[in-house]
């Protein structure tokens, strides 16, 4: 190590002391990160993921979370020959498509994000919503076949992991099943939503492939009240995947989440911008 300080390393440890009180504001609190499949874009960025959620743990915060995967599906069902079609931002899922959705998320993605944790130096818990009926799930309508909407949530099991020494972190696909075993495709965005809300989180942080929400014309919306992200929606603003985005945020607001906020996660270290910081990053819904 050298021992002389160059100004880029007076600066560092300068940004690092202003984030004490950010960082003692959040302490004890569950924050709901969910990881979008089109953020998780390069392995790099998924292990910058990983080191800011580790941070965010060592800083005393409960960090749980929920991730997608929504394009690893697609490139499975297409090497599989099996079609796939989207209704307002819904996968319709068949038999066979919630099976392939399950191997990809509750497989390959929820290890992938495990692993990246652990390297960072955190103790990552592999689960979906499956596990301990964390997420029961039914039938959003018979035409979209498998697709799950989540009826109730049993929280209990993140509280135990959260709460034990030394404090896991929970990894959780968004694959859910109902009572009677069947399995449910729950798009990842709804499924943090509905833990968020269980949770009673602080935040819930979708990491998504945008700045964040844009306005129709396409300047990015820094606040919305859960009225302004309604309307949003009504008229056609908000398209395709930002549609179960924006209703989950606003039911997850509706349920006490304090904030909600839709970010860049393409670029490294926007969570700890917007919890450690006094500016923020993308859309904050409230
Ligand atoms: N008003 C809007 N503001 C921002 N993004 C929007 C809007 N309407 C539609 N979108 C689309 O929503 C996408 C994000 O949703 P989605 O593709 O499902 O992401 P993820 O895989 O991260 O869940 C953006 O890439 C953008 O193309
Ligand atoms: C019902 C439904 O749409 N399920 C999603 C689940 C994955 C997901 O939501 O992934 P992203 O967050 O990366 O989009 C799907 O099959 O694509």
């Amino acid at each position: 190590m050298k021992r002389r300080a160059d100004e880029d390393n007076w600066t560092s440890a300068q940004i690092l002391s202003e984030a004490l009180p950010f960082i003692q504001r959040h302490a004890g609190k569950t924050i709901v990160v969910k990881f979008g499949g089109n953020a998780m874009g390069s392995e790099d960025l998924t292990q910058q993921f990983a080191n800011d959620i580790v941070l965010l743990r060592q800083c005393g915060l409960r960090p749980v979370v929920v991730h997608g995967g929504g394009p690893q599906i697609g490139s499975m069902l297409d090497r599989l020959k099996i079609k796939s079609e989207f209704v307002d931002g819904l996968r319709v899922s068949d038999m066979e498509t919630v099976g392939v959705a399950e191997m990809v998320l509750s497989g390959a993605i929820n290890k992938s994000i495990v692993a990246a944790i652990n390297q960072a130096g955190g103790r990552a818990v592999g689960l979906s919503g499956r596990d301990a009926n964390l997420i029961m799930a039914k039938a959003v309508n018979k035409d979209l076949g498998f697709t799950g909407h989540p009826v109730s949530v049993e929280p209990a099991l993140l509280h135990t992991l959260t709460d034990a020494k030394p404090g896991f972190i929970p990894v959780i696909s968004p694959i859910s099943t109902s009572a009677d075993g069947t399995r449910y495709n729950v798009n990842a965005d709804t499924a943090a939503g509905v833990i968020a809300g269980a949770l009673n989180a602080a935040r819930l942080m979708l990491l998504t492939d945008i700045e964040g929400v844009m306005d129709a014309e396409k300047n990015l919306l820094t606040d919305l009240s859960i009225e302004e992200a309604q309307s949003l929606i009504d008229e056609g603003t908000a398209k395709g995947g930002m549609i179960p985005k924006l209703g989950t945020a606003i039911d997850a607001v509706k349920q006490g989440v304090e904030a909600v906020v839709i970010l860049d996660g393409r670029r490294a270290h926007g969570l700890l911008v917007e919890l450690f910081t006094d500016v923020g990053a993308g859309t904050l819904i409230r």
